[in-house]
């Protein structure tokens, strides 16, 4: 065997099971810069072909010549069939990973030979037939996982002494736990008829061999039998008590949440050090424990933005003087907002954003909307609404300051600033490049905020694009500015958010849930590019950012659309793709043919979920090598 029966072992492959392997350019001498193989002294040992549409059988005598293969990773695609036999000629296999497929039948016996397996993944498929205890010759194994597929009997004692990673659940498995698997978690044998630890006690115990028992129902007659009425009686009393005190500890907890919300604070004069404001002076109920120091300003916030725009001067006038705040969260007071420096961040659609330092070092981003137009209840009304929406992937809105001449929010402030900016800005010499980690990570963060948005009644965001994905220390994605669009007035210009907007959007007041799913699609397509969909160059040729990307996947110049510092990740291409591929759906022109965003969210979760195994795969194969 040498590289050529290699490459003759992969175009049969190719020629059973096609997908994406009918990519490889077969005049190539070589198969070793085809895409999911990798070489090693002139042998193939790595083939990666994970979500590559590969379907049908694998034939016998397809790649046992494939002999010097350590990975070997099929996953995600639609192979069917059985397991062939000769995958026992593949004797340096380390890594296989074959889940998410539709194989069916029994593992083969010669399977069993391949002693120097580490890590085996058959979950998702329709193996089925016993487990056999052929296992135990694998001795190296330290990931065995079969979940979610037909296997049936009991399960086998295995003496593995490197497993660290073992899923039975879901499969058709009856009998009790074997005691060299007693460690394992609960959750990795659920599913199945099982008994025995870490499940609940087998009936009988000991006594009990573990043979098919037909299942055993947890609580069946034969167990109820040995429960004396006073035990139950004590049980029943003391569930009541324990249901009663839950009850109790419920109610406090909410008495004190209402408490804490929408507190209103009423407005007095105060001195600020350079600018003469009406401001507050708290007046806040005895739970609170009371005292100025509990509320803080947001007209004091407009005094900062007063400040940066050296403008300076009487804020709130005659008009309604009310600070209303979200969350309990007050780690500063009045005096120190008024004391903040605030600077500038930006220009935006519904109107500027500053960041204000107080002196202990809190900072906070605070917005001054203009062309609000709508009544005082009606803003009231949608900015609660805004204020109530509490998920780990939004920018919390702290609180908002409400009169006629002004209009602010309080924002916690994001330390690593917008993705727009991190992905444009300046390309200089300090800046880190995005790697496809964090990139897809942002993808996940914000498609989760969208889709909690969504989730909350029938809410839209509105105005989805990069300048309001902010991101925390830790390169967490938050969406802000959500709610905005509905509380400001037609606009006044028509270049708003050009590139983002779906092309059913007319009024930008009312934007439906699948438009919102295009702007995600839109901005996707950016984070994956590299480019702003307000490109100057795009925009020359007249189209826009997903016409673009649709016109160079077509020519199946699919790499030429990435970022170029995303071409280092070679080995996720296959996720990259994906995600591209969900990009190009969620920005189709036609609402109804745009994905829901639970449905993004689940499809991103896999991805970001399979790239990882692929960084996994990869250091056990640099691990695992000799
Ligand atoms: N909470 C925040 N923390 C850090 N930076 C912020 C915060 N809110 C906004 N910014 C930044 O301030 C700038 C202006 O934001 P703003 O939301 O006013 O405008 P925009 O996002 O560019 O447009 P639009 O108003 O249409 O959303 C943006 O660069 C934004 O990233």
């Amino acid at each position: 065997a040498d590289l050529n029966s290699d490459r003759d072992a992969l175009l049969a492959l190719r020629a059973a099971v096609g997908g994406r392997t009918l990519l490889w350019n077969a005049s190539n001498t070589t198969p070793c810069n085809w895409a999911g193989v990798l070489c090693e002294n002139n042998r193939v040992t790595v083939l990666r072909l994970p979500a590559a549409s590969l379907s049908g059988e694998i034939p016998v005598n397809t790649i046992s010549n494939l002999t010097r293969v350590k990975t070997l990773s099929l996953r995600f695609n639609r192979l069917s069939g059985s397991l062939p036999s000769d995958i026992s000629q593949l004797v340096e296999l380390r890594n296989l990973y074959l889940q998410d497929n539709e194989f069916v039948g029994s593992i083969p016996s010669s399977f069993f030979t391949l002693h120097l397996m580490v890590r085996l993944d058959l979950s998702n498929n329709n193996f089925s037939g016993e487990i056999p205890s052929g296992f135990n010759n694998l001795t190296r194994l330290r990931t065995l996982l079969l979940e979610n597929n037909q296997f049936s009997g009991s399960i086998p004692e295995l003496k593995l002494s490197k497993l660290e990673q073992f899923d039975v659940s879901g499969n058709s498995l009856n009998g009790s736990i074997p005691k060299s698997l007693e460690g394992m978690p609960a959750g990795a044998f659920g599913g199945n008829s099982l008994c025995g630890k870490p499940l609940e006690v087998c009936p009988g115990e000991a006594t009990q061999p573990a043979i098919a028992t037909g299942g055993i129902e947890i609580g069946n007659a034969h167990k109820k039998k040995k429960l004396s009425g006073g035990a139950i009686a004590g049980i029943v009393v003391g569930s009541v008590l324990g249901f009663l005190l839950l009850l109790l500890i419920l109610f406090v907890l909410c008495r004190k949440r209402s408490g804490n919300n929408a507190r209103s604070v009423d407005v007095a004069t105060y001195k600020h050090p350079e600018t003469e404001l009406s401001a507050e002076k708290s007046n806040v109920d005895a739970e609170n424990g009371g005292g100025a120091n509990n509320g803080y300003s947001v007209a004091a916030a407009a005094a900062a933005a007063m400040t940066a725009t050296g403008k300076g001067g009487e804020i709130g006038g005659n008009g309604i003087k009310k600070l209303i705040f979200f969350g309990s969260d007050r780690s500063f007071d009045l005096e120190d907002l008024l004391r903040a420096s605030a600077e500038v961040l930006g220009k935006g659609t519904f109107g500027t954003a500053y960041k204000a330092v107080l002196e202990m070092g809190t900072v906070v981003a605070v917005k001054r909307l203009k062309d609000v137009t709508i009544s005082d209840m009606e803003f009231r009304e949608k900015i609660d609404k805004v204020g109530q929406m509490n998920h780990e992937n939004l920018v919390p809105l702290r609180a908002y300051y409400y009169s006629r001449e002004e209009k602010l929010l309080v924002y916690d402030y994001m330390p690593m600033g917008s993705l727009s900016a991190l992905l444009h800005g300046s390309k200089g010499a300090g800046k880190t490049p995005l790697d496809w980690q964090v990139r897809s990570g942002i993808a996940l963060g914000t498609a989760r905020g969208i889709e909690y948005l969504h989730s909350q009644g029938s809410s839209v965001h509105g105005n989805i694009k990069s300048s309001n994905v902010l991101l925390t220390k830790s390169y967490d994605a938050r969406v802000s500015d959500f709610g905005l669009a509905q509380l400001v007035g037609p606009p006044t210009s028509p270049t708003r958010v050009a590139g983002y907007r779906a092309p059913e959007v007319t009024d930008p007041r009312k934007v439906s849930q699948k438009a919102d799913v295009y702007s995600f699609g839109v901005l996707l397509l950016e984070l994956l590019t590299g480019k702003a969909p307000t490109h100057a160059l795009l925009n020359e040729e007249g189209v826009d950012l997903p016409r673009w990307v649709q016109s160079i996947v077509q020519d199946q110049w699919t790499s030429q659309v990435f970022d170029i510092e995303l071409l280092r990740y070679q080995s996720v291409e296959e996720e990259m793709v994906q995600l591209l591929q969900l990009a190009i759906d969620c920005s189709t022109q036609y609402p109804d043919h745009r994905p829901s965003m639970s449905d993004v969210v689940e499809r991103i979760q896999e991805l970001c979920l399979s790239s990882l195994r692929v960084t996994q795969e990869q250091s056990d194969s640099v691990n695992e090598s000799d």
